[in-house]
């Protein structure tokens, strides 16, 4: 049985990471208005649109604190925020989901999220893939390294110097990957588990923009910023 040990280092990464994913975090809280009022389709992709614009910039202030994030090629750091926004979306909703809520409040939110105008054909793939996150119980650390590793990805559309990105996204995988053994010593797999759900999280995300289209309303808005993370 190999002893895993995370190293000094590692620890001051993940350290870093983590105060940073949890210092950006969303100013207001999507779900609590959600519990509060059930909102028109209208209402509800205006809503989105808004918190997706803050996302983004959220995730734009937690990349510049990834080690290693800033020295890479300046249009490859581009790249790879717009390669990874939507994906960084989707995580964030799942954990915003999957959070411990009041009894019921996760149902309720539930049901306004399938309210919402969303059409029926997302819903599905949409709650597999939360439930699935939800599942994994990840901690803090656990969730930050994650979006940090979907950030990293060296294959995005643009990017130049992919043997950059391989490396820094390598170190931020050792670290999860231990972090994994060390948080869930009876499950061998978890790591293997997270992983997976990458692949599901890049198969949501080629939906989004048709998601967005199919809005059960007409003349959909976006902002600025949208337009040019969203392709729309
Ligand atoms: C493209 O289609 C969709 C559909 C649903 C969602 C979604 N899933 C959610 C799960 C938990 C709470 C909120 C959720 N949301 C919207 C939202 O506000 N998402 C925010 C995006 C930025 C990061 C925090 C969450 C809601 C849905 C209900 C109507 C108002 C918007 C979604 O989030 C990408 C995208």
């Amino acid at each position: 049985k190999e002893k895993v040990e995370i190293t000094k280092e590692q620890q001051a990464l993940m350290k870093i990471i983590t105060d940073a994913y949890n210092r950006h975090q969303i100013p207001q809280d999507v779900a609590k208005k959600l519990l509060q009022d059930q909102y028109s389709a209208e209402e509800n992709f205006l809503l989105l649109t808004e918190m997706a614009t803050s996302q983004v910039q959220v995730l734009v202030e937690f990349t510049k604190n990834i080690p290693g994030f800033l020295s890479l090629d300046r249009e490859d750091q581009i790249a790879l925020l717009k390669g990874s926004a939507v994906e960084a979306m989707f995580l964030r909703s799942a954990q915003v989901f999957s959070r411990k809520m009041p009894s019921g409040h996760t149902e309720v939110l539930e049901e306004r999220i399938r309210k919402s105008g969303i059409s029926e054909e997302f819903i599905t793939p949409m709650f597999n893939f939360y439930k699935s996150i939800g599942e994994l119980h990840m901690v803090q650390e656990e969730q930050a390294l994650l979006t940090t590793v979907t950030i990293l990805t060296p294959d995005r559309p643009y990017v130049k110097d992919q043997q950059a990105v391989e490396r820094l996204q390598e170190t931020m995988l050792d670290v999860l990957r231990k972090l994994c053994v060390l948080q869930h010593p009876q499950e061998p797999q978890y790591f293997a588990r997270l992983l997976g759900r990458l692949t599901e999280l890049r198969t949501l995300s080629h939906y989004h923009t048709e998601m967005l289209a199919s809005w059960r309303m007409n003349d959909h808005k976006f902002t600025p910023l949208l337009c040019e993370i969203w392709d729309v």
